[in-house]
């Protein structure tokens, strides 16, 4: 799909730092728009997007090595003001005639910063003479600084800490500003682009929608759109904004695979329908997909189950529409950020995630990704603008597999009903104690284990329920959540009373690594 054009671009340079996603959080908080760019694609992202200022990564590998990636010149002759973290401004220097060395000096955590001149960087931030804290991570350090350039602060352990030729408009760091531990860092980040570059920050989700909209109609034209809904905050806003665009061109559809959690088919349903007049269908699949599952106990083999049925269902349901030419998806930045990878090798597959991929391909169908260029929270701001209700923009993410994987063993249709009141009774806990905002992502799992009890004088034999929450960023590393005990006796109290089949409830302390979220 065409890129939305954006007319103050920061292009920033992805040297493969862990952190380069971090650079683009505090940019899009300056209220400018970014992209990330690996550094082999630099030149050519240059020329299409047309930036008004460079932000440089850091990055595992030294400027000492042979074929250490570097800045590609038209960076340099362009005239653009750059501001370059770590790696960046190792190569920077090293580049432009200055001078680095290797290895005795690693410096890794908190450092603090002395200013010694005053500069417009600085505006409004950090006088001469004041001390800042200020996060650490290199084993290389710039030890001759390039013609042109300045000290203009520096620590104890790394004199060339921040340096600056003012009059091209170039700054550079040792230091990570993008990352939390250096407090000031996001105003610094926001201060290059507003002051030194001289860009509003005035790209808002208003102005993108604005956009998306009218690039959506573009793209489609009179022809017909389906999108897969879920009633996730991804696809949800996806679809709003695909409906704002054309209307009834777009018809989406909901799989009620039986997997989903109390209510949910109905609720999305019932919002979308009342709220936005959006043509939905409601499909009915339990019976396809429960009754494949039924007894299937092998993960792997749940979730291809899934995504295959998922891939059939859809299919049917559009061949009844007489076919559709685009299928709209709410894929989202970071799963199109092609990161520089320093491992080498393809990574080991832990579980398959799927959606409903595949399907462009078998039904020739185009895609509409009108989210493809935000993150996750800006989704979240756009779906605001989009009037969708604070009860679908935070919610907790959940799987396309649904309550399957949260039923290690065989499935069966007797324990996702139990599952899903447990898990109803749960969350509704979690609410009244006014935690739902405060973890990531919050569930039951019912236990393929039965254990005797004791409940009115009689004897049970019942299913055990285990209790999972976390706290996390982006799903890629979680810790368990620290719920007070009282919490989690009143929670269990409760699901043992009042459902039938479950007579012991325990907490899962697994964080992320080693655990996964799900339990499959
Ligand atoms: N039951 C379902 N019916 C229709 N489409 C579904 C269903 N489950 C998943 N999908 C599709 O698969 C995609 C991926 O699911 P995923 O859970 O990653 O995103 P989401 O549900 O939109 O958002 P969230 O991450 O907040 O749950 C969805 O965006 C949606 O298009
Ligand atoms: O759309 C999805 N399709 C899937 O197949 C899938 N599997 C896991 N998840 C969600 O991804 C996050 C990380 O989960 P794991 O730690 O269990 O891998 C958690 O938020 C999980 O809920 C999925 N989402
Ligand atoms: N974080 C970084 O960019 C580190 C750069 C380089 N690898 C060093 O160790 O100095
Ligand atoms: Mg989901």
């Amino acid at each position: 799909m065409t890129q939305i054009e954006h007319p103050d671009t920061v292009l920033i340079v992805d040297f493969g730092s862990q952190v380069t996603q971090l650079i683009a959080r505090r940019v899009r908080e300056a209220g400018v728009y970014c992209e990330i760019v690996p550094f082999q694609k630099a030149e050519a992202a240059f020329g299409e997007l047309k930036p008004k200022a460079v932000i440089l990564s850091g990055s595992p590998a030294s400027v000492l090595d042979e074929n250490a990636p570097s800045v590609p010149q038209v960076l340099f002759d362009s005239g653009l003001p750059i501001f370059a973290i770590c790696y960046g401004q190792q190569t920077m220097c090293q580049q432009l005639g200055g001078k680095v060395e290797g290895g005795h000096h690693r410096e890794f955590g908190r450092a603090f910063l002395e200013i010694a001149t005053d500069c417009e960087i600085f505006e409004g931030l950090w006088t001469v003479g004041s001390r800042h804290q200020v996060w650490m991570s290199h084993g290389d350090r710039v030890t001759a600084i390039p013609p042109g350039f300045e000290i203009i602060a520096t620590s104890s352990n790394a004199p060339f800490a921040f340096i600056a030729d003012t009059a091209r408009k170039y700054y550079a760091v040792q230091f990570h500003p993008e990352v939390v531990h250096t407090p000031d860092g996001a105003k610094l980040i926001q201060n290059f682009v507003h002051n030194v570059a001289g860009i509003t920050g005035d790209w808002t989700m208003h102005a993108y929608r604005q956009k998306a909209v009218e690039q959506i109609r573009e793209q489609v034209g009179d022809k017909r759109v389906i999108c897969a809904l879920s009633g996730g905050v991804d696809s949800s806003v996806a679809a709003l904004l695909i409906h704002e665009a054309v209307g009834d061109q777009l018809t989406c559809i909901l799989v009620d695979h039986g997997l989903m959690r109390k209510n949910e088919a109905a609720d999305v349903v019932a919002m979308f329908q009342e709220h936005y007049n959006l043509h939905l269908i409601h499909v009915d699949a339990v019976d396809r997909f429960v009754g494949e599952l039924e007894g299937v106990a092998d993960p792997e083999t749940k979730r291809k189950i899934i995504g295959r049925l998922f891939i059939e269902t859809f299919e049917d349901e559009a061949k009844k529409l007489g076919g559709a030419d685009f299928l709209g998806q709410g894929t989202l930045y970071p799963d199109v950020i092609e990161s520089v990878s320093f491992s080498g090798g393809p990574s080991v597959t832990i579980k398959s995630h799927h959606n409903v991929g595949g399907l462009p391909e078998r039904m020739n169908m185009q895609l509409v990704e009108p989210l493809r260029e935000l993150f996750k929270d800006e989704v979240r701001v756009l779906g605001k603008e989009l009037g969708l209700p604070d009860s679908f923009i935070g919610r907790h993410p959940f799987p396309g597999p649904g309550l399957a994987i949260r039923c290690p063993g065989g499935v069966t249709r007797e324990k996702l009903d139990i599952l899903r009141e447990a898990d109803a009774i749960y969350l509704d806990e979690i609410r009244k104690a006014g935690l739902y905002d405060a973890i990531w992502q919050a569930f039951a799992v019912l236990l393929p284990v039965q254990t005797v009890g004791v409940m009115g004088d009689g004897r049970t034999y019942e299913f055990v329920c285990a209790l999972r929450a976390v706290t996390s960023v982006d799903g890629m590393t979680a810790d368990f959540y620290h719920y007070d005990m009282e919490f989690l006796g009143r929670a269990a109290t409760r699901i043992i009373n009042e459902v039938r089949g479950i007579n012991r409830v325990v907490y899962d302390v697994t964080s992320k690594p080693p655990g996964t979220i799900e339990w499959e």
